[in-house]
């Protein structure tokens, strides 16, 4: 104070000593003054500093009044919103490790930490801050966590801006932010005494960490290319959906052989879209009733998966009866294996047993055709919006064609054995092909002409490219597929064969039997040595 003038000292004492007589004063009101006269003068205060002071305040608080136990979406928008905002501006920061990624930190403003934002050439700021709880813990009241909040502070004459325009984008963005940077989960409707929880719910969770994309996909450009295209569409259209009357939501049925990228499909629509995804397993389901609980239980943007379609459902609208069956079919020299009491082919038997037992529904459950279609496209169906159903199945011809109608199944995609194009995004990923290589690598015009000698699954090939050891590269791998690929395309052709010889010798044999009945009283004598009929 030495070097100030005179006259300020005096100035700063003078209004030290007004304040301080003016809180000796309110301090007495306060004791003395009847309560009615106290609520007048602070109305009366309220009402003059509000004349004067030209800024208007808007709180968001963290928890609101009804249900403390639920964070406010509106807290969690503002939030999102000034993450951004004030990783950039802010000088005192919270870092909390993101839900997404759990290599990375997520910066927040710190309480009573103050940024500025502006919005159409008007100048806002936000203010983070918290009330401790006033309520002391004792034996039944736990100790509270403080109170936080956001005010947002702005002058007065923008407030028509302010609520009717920043808000609402304030909400907009900060929604985005949180939808961009969820931890996305993976939900199955697995019986309740697997992973019993507090809440009854009917879905169980892990996140969800599927690595694939369409990137990764090994699929004909222009086909991955529609399918990108139709997906991101979909998503935008919330106003079509509306304007048409359509419940905003859309089928698709992944059918093909084993192998050719359904399930990994899936995952890379999930990763697009970043969907949750709910991998329903039909054959735990108890009922309709059930299935429908189900579908409320789900959120807006997610996908509701049904694998094995065909394995699920028997399509007169009636459940299998038996527990476990083994079908005949052999279909491109593959045996499948189905398990209808536990619907899915990896179930082991001991598992459906245990499930059975448990009433999780593996043989016990009652859902119908019906029931399934109206899951897919009844009024229910509608709640939620912003939902993807796929099916997947290797036998699309077996499916109930009211099942797979378009306005159920929307788009039916059909992924089969790997052609060129699809083969050299795969060897783009896993092989470490040279710069001036670039696609081109010399081994490339073999793999081409055995495609088209022959049929793999992209699964196969990638199997095959896949190095087995630290010194494997591209030459390596290459020649490994080269190798497989005339090794099945050998075993065919001598599968071929085969199968001419037996048509051979089943028609000889034909020929014999209708001999032998056309001529009863010697026709087996007539046969020559080695028991095939002359021609
Ligand atoms: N088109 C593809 N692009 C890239 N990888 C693929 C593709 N198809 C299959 N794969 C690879 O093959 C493996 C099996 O694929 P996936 O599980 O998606 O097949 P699927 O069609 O679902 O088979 P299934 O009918 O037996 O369920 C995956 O690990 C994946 O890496
Ligand atoms: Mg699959």
């Amino acid at each position: 104070m030495a070097g100030m003038p005179r006259s300020v000292t005096e100035m700063w004492s003078s209004a030290g000593s007004t304040i301080a007589s003016l809180m000796f004063l309110w301090a007495i009101l306060q004791q003395y003054c009847p309560y009615e006269l106290r609520r007048y003068i602070e109305k009366l205060t309220h009402r003059l500093s509000a004349y004067f002071y030209p800024y208007i305040k808007i709180s968001v608080h963290e928890f609101t009044a009804d249900g403390r136990l639920k964070r406010s979406e509106a807290y969690s928008a503002v939030e999102a919103y000034l993450s951004a905002n004030s990783s950039r501006s802010a000088n005192r920061l919270k870092a909390e490790m993101s839900s997404r990624d759990s290599n990375s930190l997520v910066l927040t403003m710190d309480d009573h930490e103050l940024v500025a934002d502006h919005f159409a050439g008007v100048k806002v700021r936000w203010v983070a801050s918290k009330i401790a709880n006033p309520t002391q813990p004792g034996l039944y009241h736990p100790a509270q966590p403080e109170r936080r909040y956001y005010r947002l502070t702005f002058h007065k004459r923008h407030r028509q801006l302010i609520t009717d325009e920043y808000l609402p984008h304030v909400v907009r963005v900060g929604k985005e932010i949180r939808t961009r940077n969820r931890q996305r989960k993976l939900f199955t409707n697995s019986p309740n005494y697997k992973w019993p929880t507090y809440k009854h719910t009917m879905w169980s969770h892990i996140n969800f960490e599927h690595p694939a994309t369409f990137e990764t996909m090994g699929l004909d450009p222009a086909k991955k290319k529609d399918i990108i295209d139709d997906l991101v569409t979909f998503t935008e259209s919330r106003e079509f959906y509306s304007r048409i009357g359509k419940a905003w939501k859309r089928g698709y049925l992944l059918y093909g052989p084993p192998g050719t990228g359904k399930s990994t499909m899936i995952a890379a629509m999930a990763n697009l879209l970043n969907y949750d995804v709910y991998d329903l397993e039909l054959t735990a389901v108890k009922d309709n009733t059930e299935l429908r609980k189900l579908l409320i239980e789900t959120t807006s943007k997610s996908i509701i998966v049904i694998e094995d379609i065909d394995c699920s459902l028997d399509l007169t609208g009636q459940r299998k009866k038996n527990q476990k069956w083994v079908s005949d079919e052999e279909r491109d020299g593959k045996q499948i294996e189905k398990e209808i009491g536990g619907g899915r082919r990896d179930l082991d038997p001991a598992a459906a047993a245990v499930a059975a037992a448990a009433g999780g529904g593996v043989g016990s459950s009652r859902v119908t055709l019906s029931g399934l279609l109206n899951f897919i496209d009844g009024l229910w169906s509608a709640c939620g919006g912003e939902r993807l159903i796929v099916f997947t199945t290797n036998y699309v011809e077996k499916l109930d064609p009211a099942l797979i109608r378009r306005g159920r199944m929307d788009k039916h995609i059909e992924l089969s054995y790997c052609s060129f194009e699809a083969f050299k995004v795969l060897a783009r990923n896993y092989l470490k092909l040279d710069e001036e290589e670039g696609d081109d690598h010399p081994m490339f015009a073999t793999v081409e002409r055995l495609m088209k000698e022959m049929k793999i699954t992209p699964a196969d090939v990638a199997e095959n490219l896949m190095p087995k050891s630290p010194l494997d590269d591209a030459d390596t791998c290459l020649s490994r597929l080269i190798l497989a690929m005339e090794e099945a395309k050998e075993a065919a052709e001598m599968e071929r064969e085969v199968a001419a010889a037996r048509k051979l010798v089943e028609e000889k044999e034909k020929k014999v039997v209708g001999m032998v009945n056309g001529s009863p009283e010697n026709g087996v004598a007539m046969l020559p040595d080695n028991g095939v009929a002359p021609h």
